[in-house]
């Protein structure tokens, strides 16, 4: 019985798909969601927990902030037998038209971070999987609700000089949002054979202050607050229905 070393859990107590996210008081929130949910480790930055939706075995774990620990967990969970992951995020839109609370549905990741840039070169894609990502699309669309669907950039600070500057590039590339660890889980979930998929709830407006809108998020503003549901319940729907 192998305990993997950061997130703390073995093979027997990991199950084929996961749930991801940054903030581990967001697995609780997620876990509300389970039949029988139980805590199984809370080791720094990896909280996990492990339940049913409609049937189906998940297991759900906090990956902190930013690529490496993000890999860090994805490889720990990969050895406990994982297979299917779908990360529940919060991003900041590049682009007018998202409104708070709104999804992105993640086609595929803009590769600015440090993490993934460790596994493949940079011509290498960050994409999401095709059946993850139908199936959120299926829910998606059944739900009365506007989402956004294409392609993110993962990056490693909001603090630089350059910071408006840098979103400005990607919001004229058709960017619609930013978060810190998609890149790297697409980039290295393909090499290693796994199923990757993200959905992201947009937590600041397209040039309003990012500071100001995470705090919203952390303070549990309705329209977030909403926009996370929404997301946890698009996550477990695709991962019980995925093949
Ligand atoms: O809310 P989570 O899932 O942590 O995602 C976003 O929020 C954090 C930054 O505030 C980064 O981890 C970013 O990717
Ligand atoms: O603007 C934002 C908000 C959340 N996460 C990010 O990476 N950027």
């Amino acid at each position: 019985m192998t305990v993997q070393p950061h997130i703390c859990l073995t093979p027997e107590q990991v199950s084929e798909r996961v749930v991801l996210c940054g903030e581990p008081a967001r697995v609780d929130r997620i876990a509300a969601l389970l039949d029988n949910p139980r805590l199984l480790a809370d080791n720094r930055e990896f909280r996990s927990m492990s339940g049913t939706f409609q049937g189906v075995p998940v297991t759900v774990c906090s990956t902190g902030i930013g690529a490496p620990s993000a890999i860090i967990a994805l490889e720990e969970l990969r050895l406990c037998g994982a297979t299917h992951f779908v990360r529940v995020g919060s991003a900041g839109a590049l682009q007018p038209d998202i409104e708070l609370g709104e999804l992105i549905l993640v086609e595929g990741a803009v590769r600015d971070d440090g993490g993934s840039a460790a596994h493949a070169p940079m011509a290498y894609p960050a994409l999401a999987n095709r059946h993850l990502s139908n199936a959120m699309e299926n829910f998606l669309s059944s739900q009365p609700v506007r989402y956004h669907s294409g392609l993110v950039r993962s990056h490693d600070s909001f603090y630089r000089d350059d910071e408006m500057q840098v979103c400005e590039y990607w919001h004229k590339l058709g960017v619609l949002g930013a978060d810190m660890e998609t890149a790297a889980l697409m980039t290295v979930g393909r090499i290693r054979g796994l199923r990757i998929g993200a959905v992201l709830n947009n937590v600041v407006r397209y040039g309003n202050d990012v500071q100001a809108g995470i705090s919203d998020y952390v303070n549990a503003d309705d329209a977030l607050m909403q926009g996370e549901q929404l997301a946890i319940r698009c996550a477990l729907y695709a991962l019980s229905d995925c093949q």
